[in-house]
């Protein structure tokens, strides 16, 4: 594997809520090489947001603890002025929503401006000359027209190409595309997932890639961290997950979405619990597995390397199966 990008060690993001500290992201350590895809799956409320959003360094109000080493410099401690110069050059990130990350004033040439002219020295001319080659690149056609354009004059997909372009503008090394094509209709999905590995390839940059949809992940990942409630449960090489995925988490993720086959799925039981709920002693995926005997578990649970790459948390998995009684002909869908 090539050269480690960004290691995270003992991450905790914590939300105020009431009086009290949450954590939404605990404890969790991750690496990410250059041109790799790291895929983070999980339901809604498991904290994959969180993560990404503490990686950025975007959250006002939440506590963070741990490291976040971009290149050896830590994005937890540094200072407001370097964040600002790593944000948009080193690092970038690629939003859901394609429409309320886009100003709806300012015409969409002037908002990729914007990015260059906070990190590179350019003329005016070659400015606008490089964000119509950025245009071109993530792929949208009339790039001299669609530069004066406003966002609300594109389609969704052809906005989410301008996110893209944004967040390239600088060839960032690390790339967070969060649910990138959640927005999106189907057939759109599909070409702004093949632009994105296109331009892996293009920039050379390590992708962390945030999805509830187990698909993506198969056909974008090389490598993939399962998260729940705050905690990674299982990481594995994409091949090694789908074939031979142990977490209880992972094993009920993927039973949940038809697969061939198959003809019943395995519904989840009870859902993601909120923040001041999260257990926060033993196995926290316990409750969702209730035939498994209270021995199974960890007290505290904790990753361990099973083979070499696949890491599982809690012993809960060794002895996992699906009863009959909670499996169903139809999909109830993971998210
Ligand atoms: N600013 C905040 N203040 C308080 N709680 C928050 C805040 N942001 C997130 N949370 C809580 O943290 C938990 C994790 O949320 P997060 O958005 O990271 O999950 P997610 O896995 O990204 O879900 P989704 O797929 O729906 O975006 C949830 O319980 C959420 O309600």
């Amino acid at each position: 594997m090539s050269k480690e990008l960004l290691k995270i060690e003992n991450l905790k993001t914590s939300f105020r809520i009431d009086s009290e500290y949450y954590a939404a992201v605990d404890d969790v350590s991750l690496t990410l090489h250059k041109n790799e895809v790291l895929g983070i799956v999980g339901e809604s409320g498991s904290g994959k947001s969180a993560l990404a959003f503490s990686i950025m360094r975007l959250h006002n109000r939440a506590k963070i603890e741990g490291k976040v080493l971009l290149n050896n410099k830590d994005i937890v401690t540094m200072s407001k002025s370097n964040l600002d110069q790593m944000r948009g050059d080193e690092m970038a990130m690629i939003f859901q929503d394609p429409l309320t990350a886009l100003n709806p004033l300012m015409p969409i040439g002037k908002q990729i401006e914007e990015v260059l002219l906070l990190h590179k020295k350019m003329g005016q001319n070659e400015r606008k000359n490089k964000v119509i080659e950025l245009l071109e690149m993530v792929g949208i056609p009339r790039p001299k027209n669609v530069y004066e354009q406003f966002p609300h004059e594109l389609s969704g997909g052809m906005r989410q190409r301008v996110i893209i372009a944004i967040a390239i503008a600088n060839e960032p090394q690390l790339l967070i595309a969060d649910e990138p094509t959640t927005a999106l209709d189907v057939t759109i999905q599909a070409q702004i997932l093949d632009l994105i590995r296109d331009l892996k390839e293009k920039i050379h940059a390590g992708i962390i890639l945030i999805t509830h949809d187990l698909g993506v992940v198969a056909e974008m990942a090389d490598r993939v961290a399962v998260m729940y409630a705050g905690q990674i449960v299982e990481v594995a090489e994409v091949h090694t997950l789908f074939e031979n995925p142990l977490h209880p988490y992972t094993k009920s993720l993927l039973h949940s979405v038809p697969q061939e086959g198959e003809d019943k799925l395995h519904v989840i039981q009870g859902i993601v619990p909120n923040l001041k709920n999260l257990p926060r002693k033993g196995c926290r995926f316990a409750a969702r597995i209730p035939w498994i005997d209270e021995s199974a578990h960890e007290e505290n649970p904790e990753l361990h390397e099973v083979e070499p790459g696949h890491f599982v948390r809690c012993t809960c998995y060794e002895n996992f199966y699906f009863p009959e009684e909670y499996k169903e002909e139809q999909s109830n869908g993971i998210s």
